[in-house]
């Protein structure tokens, strides 16, 4: 094997994050590597978070994120709660500032073990999401599928939060709905040029909502953090909900996100740690540790 790095198996309430520390290294993981890993059962992942040494003063790491189809994401919101709880177990430290390609995210891991990421300010324009084409009114663009007259899921919010969302409201249970059939049409619909996270959303009261999503470049996950929030963001913006609302996700779990006065929306919930190993970032190939849990 080439020179390894280190790499806890560890899930954001079920979705599924390797964090990989590429600290001290100049080269990245690579798609192969990602597809690789994502091909063994045992490291199976939605995401892969790769720690790198910092670029910007200020902040203590940069984050380059992968999903599992290899191609790159800007955010993750449960993934960034996975290595705030691996740099907190390492480091004893309990707040960090981290920069991704959509700008510098601050975190903090709580008393009680809870993590929370700022993730930042949402973006409502059409160009920022993006759009392939002018939406004035993004709180509900028009885009529909099933039958023509009878559409199955219509009109979705989108936002972008850092990465694209498009939330479908429902008012009938959200496991009711194919997303493994419609999912992957809508995430790679012509109105989103860099396609799209596709949740479906319902409100259950002004301060919970269920949601299900397909990710962009992932399928369906038993949670997303950043669907979480654009979730919320878009439910308080049509007033379907209030600014502080607690989700939950297909794995059961539950995760909670205010959007806050000053704008930005910040992402509480657990992480948990699974088994540790070595990889090489070029090929995927990958050992346990040998002290690491089965
Ligand atoms: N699981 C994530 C979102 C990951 C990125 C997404 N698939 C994309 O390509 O935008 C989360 O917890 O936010």
């Amino acid at each position: 094997m080439a020179s390894t790095a280190p790499f806890a198996k560890m899930n954001g309430i079920g979705n599924e994050i390797i964090v990989a520390d590429m600290r001290g290294r100049a080269d990245r993981v690579t798609p192969a590597a990602a597809l690789a890993l994502n091909a063994d059962a045992a490291t199976k992942f939605d995401q892969i978070m790769a720690i790198h040494d910092a670029k910007t003063p200020g902040t203590a790491f940069f984050i380059d994120i992968l999903n599992s189809d290899g191609t790159g994401a800007q955010a993750c919101g449960n993934g960034m709660r996975c290595v705030v709880q691996a740099l907190a177990a390492e480091t004893g430290q309990k707040t960090f500032a981290f920069e991704t390609v959509a700008g510098i995210l601050n975190a903090e891991e709580h008393a009680d073990g809870l993590i929370s990421v700022d993730m930042g300010k949402p973006r409502f324009g059409w160009q920022d999401i993006p759009l392939a084409e002018e939406f004035r009114d993004t709180r509900m663009i028009e885009l529909q599928i099933g039958p023509i007259d009878a559409p199955v899921l219509h009109s979705p919010s989108v936002v972008s939060m850092g990465n694209p969302h498009a939330i479908f409201w429902v008012d009938r249970d959200v496991w009711s709905y194919e997303l493994d059939r419609f999912g992957p049409l809508l995430e790679n619909h012509p109105i989103f040029p860099e396609r799209a996270n596709i949740t479906i959303a319902r409100v259950t009261s002004p301060e919970t909502m269920v949601i299900r999503t397909w990710e962009r470049g992932a399928g369906l996950t038993r949670a997303c953090g950043t669907a979480a929030c654009a979730a919320v963001v878009a439910a308080a913006r049509t007033r379907r909900t209030g600014r502080s609302v607690s989700l939950v996700t297909p794995g059961g779990g539950s995760l909670h996100v205010e959007w806050r006065g000053d704008d930005h929306v910040i992402l509480t919930g657990a992480a948990e740690w699974e088994f540790s190993g070595s990889f090489d970032p070029s090929t995927g190939v990958w050992a346990r540790d040998t002290e690491s849990a089965a």
